[in-house]
């Protein structure tokens, strides 16, 4: 497998999504070591209840009408008893602030599948995005524990796994976690109480069934009614779980029927690619008017990954090759070149720039522990002569050991920045803390070139996943309008435009509209992008 070679700027949603699953630490935190959530003790782990809300989201899936699946409906359906349990409103409160408008919820539940299993030393399930969220609840129908045979045999058909792969996807899950009493109190008699010896991913919830030593609550329970592990997986007088008593064919069939359960969307979503880690990822360019001089400044970057060859799980449990064997050698220099917009400054090599800041990405939670991966961010922030300005960027490795240097350029076109006539100007733009400590107050500022006739209206959308704190969870999206800001004094042939201060937002798209009908936009700027002034 090649690492992907996308085209710069990436799709939003793969873009971020590689940074969700392989880079945030924010997720793989939660579930760090697979451990359970603090500092309830009837509470299980995050991981576990992240499997368990992405099955029960997906489990009113109908194959015959093709409707339903891993869409998000779940955030409303959580009055319903099938779907009793903290951790289900726990588990969305988890992703609810990683929602952007192109990753909805029900990406993030599948998602967490992925990084849930990886934390628990479970296998990596490839993922894909592109899952489209419901508005309202579907309908009901998850599987529960009193319920018979021939119901969950049904109901699993529905879904799309035949009677062997119930038996299967059933073990894969309940590898995880357990029953609380709060919810089942004819089930457990302790607190909480695990399905399994192990809380890591194993299968010996398969070899201590077989050996009859399992503690299963949903196979042992005093409570004949609620033994419903016991009656799937005895179903076919045991065939298909002797089959999973062998390590690596339950690492493959969950392996495959957990990400068939992630990709089990409506007929009329079409997922992604898999989203694979990338090699060098290049960072948003964007251009601001200094504050100092008369010139810009450009800041992007360039992420280098690699799988850190000690790492003990690659050769097993990787699916990719290794993509790169960097050792850390204090000699490399790694820069940035550009060429000019218009006229000449830069000589015909591009003018250059070593890099301001080199951050080696560390494994938060599991973040970069997926695939064993470790990853450096180089960040440049480079002086561009304002009337030359800059047309496009590359990079160049260099690692003065006699090698040749690597040259990371789009696959030879360099790296296009689109346009330098609307920039949101990250050197004037701010957020501060308000009156009321909790809350910060951000200020926007864009610079438009005055060479051109002025737009008839500029706007920000902004995106906000934070504020609303309780269920469903959905984001709030508002629009600002910007304003001529004559306290800022025109320069480097720009004026500004700033908006009123406002509250919370993760990030915003800039967008500018001319007399003429042309717009000019810059897209997902990101909160963590703009200073934080005191
Ligand atoms: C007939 C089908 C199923 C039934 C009747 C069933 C039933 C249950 C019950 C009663 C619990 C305890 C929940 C609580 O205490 O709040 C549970 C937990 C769980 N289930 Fe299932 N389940 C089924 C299928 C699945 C499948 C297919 C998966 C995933 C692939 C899954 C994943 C989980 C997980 C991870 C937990 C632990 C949650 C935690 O610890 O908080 N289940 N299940």
């Amino acid at each position: 497998v090649t690492p992907i070679q996308l085209h710069w700027p990436y799709p939003n949603i793969i873009d971020y999504e590689e940074e969700v699953l392989y880079e945030n630490g924010i997720l793989g935190g939660v579930v760090f070591n697979c451990a359970r959530r603090f500092p309830d003790t009837s509470n299980s782990t995050a991981s576990a209840q992240w499997v368990r809300l992405a099955y029960h989201d997906m489990a009113t899936h109908d194959i015959q009408t093709g409707t339903g699946g891993l869409d998000g409906s779940i955030r409303f359906e959580l009055d319903r008893g099938e779907n009793i349990g903290r951790g289900m409103t726990l588990s969305l409160r988890d992703f609810r602030t990683l929602q952007t408008a192109f990753t909805g919820m029900a990406d993030l539940i599948a998602m967490g599948v992925v990084i849930a299993y990886q934390a628990c030393d479970g296998p990596f399930i490839p993922y894909r995005g592109g899952r489209v969220d419901a508005i309202a609840a579907g309908p009901s129908g998850v599987p529960e524990p009193q319920q018979d045979l021939e119901t969950f045999t049904e109901k699993f058909k529905n879904q799309g796994f035949n009677a062997t792969e119930m038996i299967a996807l059933v073990a894969c899950g309940h590898v995880l976690g357990g029953v609380r009493k709060d919810d089942f109190d004819t089930v457990v008699e302790k607190d909480f109480e695990f399905f399994n010896q192990v809380q890591t991913y194993d299968n010996t919830i398969v070899t201590d069934y077989l050996d009859d030593t399992t503690e299963n609550p949903l196979v042992a329970s005093r409570n004949q009614t609620m033994r419903s592990d016991l009656r799937i997986f005895s179903s076919d007088n045991n065939v298909t779980m002797e089959s999973l008593a062998s390590r690596q064919v339950f690492d493959e069939t969950c392996t495959n029927l957990l990400e068939r359960m992630i990709n089990t969307v409506p007929k009329d979503v079409t997922l992604t690619e898999v989203i694979e880690p990338m090699q060098y990822k290049v960072g948003p360019a964007r251009l601001s008017v200094s504050n100092e001089t008369d010139d810009l400044v450009f800041t992007t970057w360039l992420r280098v990954s690699a799988f850190a060859s000690n790492y003990p799980r690659v050769n097993d449990l990787n699916p990719l090759e290794k993509i790169l064997d960097a050792p850390e050698n204090p000699d490399r220099t790694v820069t940035l070149f550009w060429n000019d917009r218009r006229g000449s400054f830069c000589p015909s090599s591009g003018c250059s720039a070593p890099v301001s800041d080199s951050q080696k990405l560390e494994r938060v939670g599991n973040g970069f522990a997926l695939l064993g991966m470790e990853a450096v961010r180089h960040t440049f922030q480079a002086t561009v002569n304002s009337t030359t300005s800059i047309s496009k960027f590359w990079f160049e490795i260099d690692e003065h050991d006699g090698s040749e240097k690597v040259v990371i350029d789009n696959g030879g076109s360099g790296y296009e920045v689109e346009q330098d006539d609307f920039l949101v100007d990250l050197a004037h733009s701010a957020r501060r803390p308000g009156e009321d400590s909790s809350i910060t107050l951000t200020t926007i500022t864009v610079a438009v070139r005055d060479a051109r006739p002025s737009p008839s209206k500029v706007y920000i959308q902004t995106f906000d996943p934070i504020t609303p704190d309780e269920l469903p969870f959905v984001p709030e999206v508002k629009i600002i309008d910007l304003l001529l800001d004559s306290t800022i004094t025109p320069k480097a042939g720009y004026v500004f435009y700033s908006t009123p201060p406002f509250g919370e937002f993760t990030y915003f798209d800039a967008t500018a509209d001319f007399q003429d009908g042309h717009t000019l936009s810059q897209q997902f700027v990101r909160s963590e992008m703009i200073q934080i002034l005191f």
